[in-house]
C-alpha cells in the first residue's frame, strides 16, 4: 500500500514514517513542492505521487497564534483541507482528514460522541471544523479523524515543553480544569494505517465519514504533567512539583474546552482499531526523549 501524507516534519508525519515499516510505503509531501495555500501545488503533488491513500496531516497547529491570523489558520485548516479532498476526487483516492477535539465547545460532562453538536471556542478549532466541511463536500470518500492531545519524540508537544520546563525548575503551574485524551502520535500512526488498508479495500459508505480517535485513559493537563514528571524521575531526572492551577491562572488568547475527551467507540466497532492507554506510551516517549539527550 502506498500512503501519501502532507507535511514533512510534522508529529503524525514523522510517525508514519517511521511505523511504515513493510506495511506501507508513506510518501511525504511538505513545501513548497506541496504548500495548502497554494491549489495548483496540492493537486500537482498529489497526482505525480500516485497514493491508494491520502492523509492530510499536514496544519496549522499554533492554537494561540491562530488568534492573531485567523485569516491564515483558515486558508490553511480550511480552504487547505478542501484544496487536497478535491485532489482526493480527482484521483479518485481514498483521504484520511485528521482533525481535533477543539471542535467542541467542552460543556458536556461526559465523553464526546461523532454525533454531537461542534461549536469551536477559538481559531483554531474553527478552521479546523470547517476544513471537516469543505472536505465532506469535496470527497465522500473520506475519514475525518478526530484526535487531540498528541505528543511524540518529534516536532513541538507538551511532553516536549514539561521536560523543558522542569530542566530549570522544581515546580510548574499546570491547569487541572481541562480533561482530554493525550495520544501518542507513533500509536495515531499504526491506527492510521490500519483504517487506510481497510478504505482502499472495503468499499462500505458506513466506513466514511467522522470518526474519534485517541489514547485509551483521560486526564488534566495537570494530570498528563505529573505522569510525564514521573517518568522523566524514572529515567534520572529531578522531582518536579505540578501546581494544580485553573485556567483562570493561566491566561492564554485562546479558549480551550473544558472537557474534550472524545468517545473511541465507533472507531473500535466499524473498524476494530483501539489505540494503547496514553500512560504506556507515554513511559515509552519519555524514555526514548530522555535515553537521546
Ligand atoms: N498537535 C496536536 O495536539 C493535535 C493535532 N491534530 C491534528 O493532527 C494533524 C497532525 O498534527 P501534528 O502532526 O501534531 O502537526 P505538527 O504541528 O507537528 O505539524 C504540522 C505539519 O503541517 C505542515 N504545514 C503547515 N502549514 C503547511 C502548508 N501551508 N503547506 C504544507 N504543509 C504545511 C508543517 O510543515 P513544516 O514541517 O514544513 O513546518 C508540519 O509538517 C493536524 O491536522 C492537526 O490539526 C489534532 C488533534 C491534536
Ligand atoms: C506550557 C503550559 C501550558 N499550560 C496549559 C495551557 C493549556 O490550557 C494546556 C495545554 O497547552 P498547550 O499549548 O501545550 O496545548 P495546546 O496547544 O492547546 O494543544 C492542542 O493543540 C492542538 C493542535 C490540538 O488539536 C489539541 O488537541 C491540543 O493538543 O496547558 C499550563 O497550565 N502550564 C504550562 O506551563
Ligand atoms: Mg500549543
Amino acid at each position: 500500500m502506498r500512503v501519501v501524507v502532507t507535511g514533512r516534519q510534522g508529529q503524525v508525519v514523522t510517525s508514519l514514517l517511521e511505523r511504515a515499516a513493510e506495511r506501507a510505503e508513506v510518501i511525504a509531501l511538505g513545501r513548497p513542492d506541496l504548500d495548502l495555500e497554494d491549489e495548483k501545488s496540492v493537486l500537482a503533488a498529489l497526482e505525480s505521487a500516485k497514493g491508494d491513500v491520502i492523509v492530510n496531516a499536514a496544519a496549522y497547529t499554533a492554537v494561540d497564534k491562530a488568534e492573531q491570523e485567523p485569516e491564515k489558520a483558515m486558508r490553511v485548516n480550511a480552504a487547505g483541507a478542501g484544496f487536497v479532498a478535491a485532489a482526493a476526487a480527482t484521483l479518485n483516492t481514498p483521504l484520511i482528514q485528521l482533525s481535533t477535539d477543539y471542535v467542541f465547545d467542552g460543556a458536556l460532562t461526559r465523553p464526546y460522541l461523532e454525533s454531537d453538536a461542534t461549536g469551536p471556542t477559538g481559531a483554531y478549532g474553527r478552521s479546523k471544523l470547517e476544513g471537516e466541511a469543505r472536505v465532506q463536500q469535496a470527497q465522500p470518500n473520506a475519514v475525518i479523524l478526530r484526535t487531540a492531545w498528541i505528543y511524540s519524540p518529534f516536532g513541538a508537544n507538551f511532553v516536549r515543553t514539561m521536560l523543558r520546563l522542569g530542566a530549570s525548575r522544581d515546580e510548574v503551574g499546570v491547569v487541572a480544569d481541562q480533561l482530554g485524551n493525550p495520544t501518542a502520535a507513533l500509536d495515531i500512526a499504526d491506527g492510521v494505517l490500519a483504517i487506510a488498508a481497510r478504505l482502499r479495500d472495503d468499499p462500505t459508505p458506513e466506513l466514511r465519514g467522522v470518526f474519534h480517535m485517541t489514547g485509551a485513559g483521560e486526564a488534566s493537563w495537570a494530570d498528563f504533567a505529573e505522569a510525564i514528571f514521573a517518568a522523566a524521575q524514572r529515567c534520572g531526572r529531578k522531582a518536579v512539583r505540578v501546581k494544580r492551577i485553573t485556567t483562570a491562572d493561566y491566561p492564554t488568547p485562546a479558549k480551550r474546552p473544558a472537557n474534550s475527551r472524545l468517545d473511541c467507540g465507533k472507531l473500535a466497532r466499524l473498524y476494530g482499531v483501539a489505540l494503547p492507554h496514553w500512560r504506556q506510551s507515554l513511559d515509552a516517549c519519555v524514555e526514548r526523549l530522555l535515553s537521546s539527550t
